[in-house]
């Protein structure tokens, strides 16, 4: 858990339990496991080709799966735009979706624009890119899931600093959210091949899949890792984010084929 003078949300989330466990482990074990995985915490950025493509969603489901694993799981959302001081932003629709209380929101601004322009309009300062990484290098869990805000090149600072340079900085692997419709082959393809140049290997995961795919959604499920080199980890059906918790962690795990932070 960050120390609560770094959880800076305005408010704290529903009372809940740990991501589909029981109880906690007793603080004395928690300490030694944590001191035993040290530096084996795994970190998993989860950026998007656009914003609303499903990275909420996707970020809770991956938690959920993760901790049917056996892994204690955290989430972050490093800057949340677009809610106001008492208003759910997207670490609220993971602590709903997933009745986690190991999730975080380092910052929040009002407008909804991209986090450096929140900032610059409403006068504020952001942490740094290092400083972010830094808080959440101190987060206590097997693994840790950090949602970026937009798509994969929206400034997350003031400096110029992005989710890629976040992922940099945690050695994190990178899920890629992507649509499954028209249009999708262009948008995955830039996002992958930004990543390959900067040296990073993303995976691919479908944020909101129909129940009946069409002609480009049927396509493009095999298009996609034709033309990225990727395969498609998961299929995250339309409605998800509607689900209750319950059925929403009944389902999550049979989302996925693979899952990144898993040795
Ligand atoms: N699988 C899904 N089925 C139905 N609705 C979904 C699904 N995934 C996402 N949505 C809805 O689409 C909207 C955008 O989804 P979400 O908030 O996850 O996008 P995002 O990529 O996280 O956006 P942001 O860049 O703002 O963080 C939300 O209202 C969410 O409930
Ligand atoms: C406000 C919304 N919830 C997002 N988090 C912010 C998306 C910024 C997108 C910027 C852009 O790509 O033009
Ligand atoms: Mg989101």
């Amino acid at each position: 858990m960050l120390p609560a003078a770094l959880d800076t949300r305005r408010h704290q989330p529903a009372a809940t339990h740990r991501i589909g466990r029981g109880r906690r482990r007793p603080a004395r074990a928690r300490r030694q496991a944590h001191q035993h995985r040290g530096a084996m915490t795994r970190f998993v950025v989860v950026t998007g080709t656009d914003t609303g493509v499903g990275k909420t969603v996707v970020t809770a489901a991956l938690a959920v799966a993760l901790a049917a694993r056996g892994l204690e799981v955290a989430a972050v959302k490093p800057v949340q735009t677009g809610v106001g001081p008492d208003e759910p932003g997207d670490a609220d629709e993971v602590v709903r979706l997933t009745g986690s209380s190991a999730v975080h929101e380092l910052a929040r601004l009002r407008d909804p624009l991209a986090p450096e322009t929140a900032a610059r309009l409403q006068g504020v300062p952001l942490p740094l890119i290092a400083e972010v990484a830094q808080q959440i290098r101190g987060l206590d869990a097997d693994v840790v899931l950090v949602e970026g805000a937009g798509g994969l090149l929206v400034r997350l600072d003031l400096d110029g600093g992005t989710v890629i340079d976040l992922a940099r900085a945690l050695d994190a692997e990178v899920v890629v959210v992507a649509r499954e419709g028209l249009g999708t082959l262009n948008h995955a393809g830039l996002t992958v091949d930004r990543l390959g140049s900067e040296g990073l290997t993303p995976r691919l995961v479908l944020g909101s899949c129909a129940a009946e795919p069409g002609l480009a959604e049927l396509n493009n499920r095999s298009d996609l890792p034709r033309l990225t080199g990727l395969p498609i980890d998961g299929l995250i059906p339309a409605g998800a984010g509607s689900l209750e918790r319950t059925e929403f962690c009944g389902q999550a795990p049979s989302w996925f084929t693979a899952l990144p932070g898993v040795v």
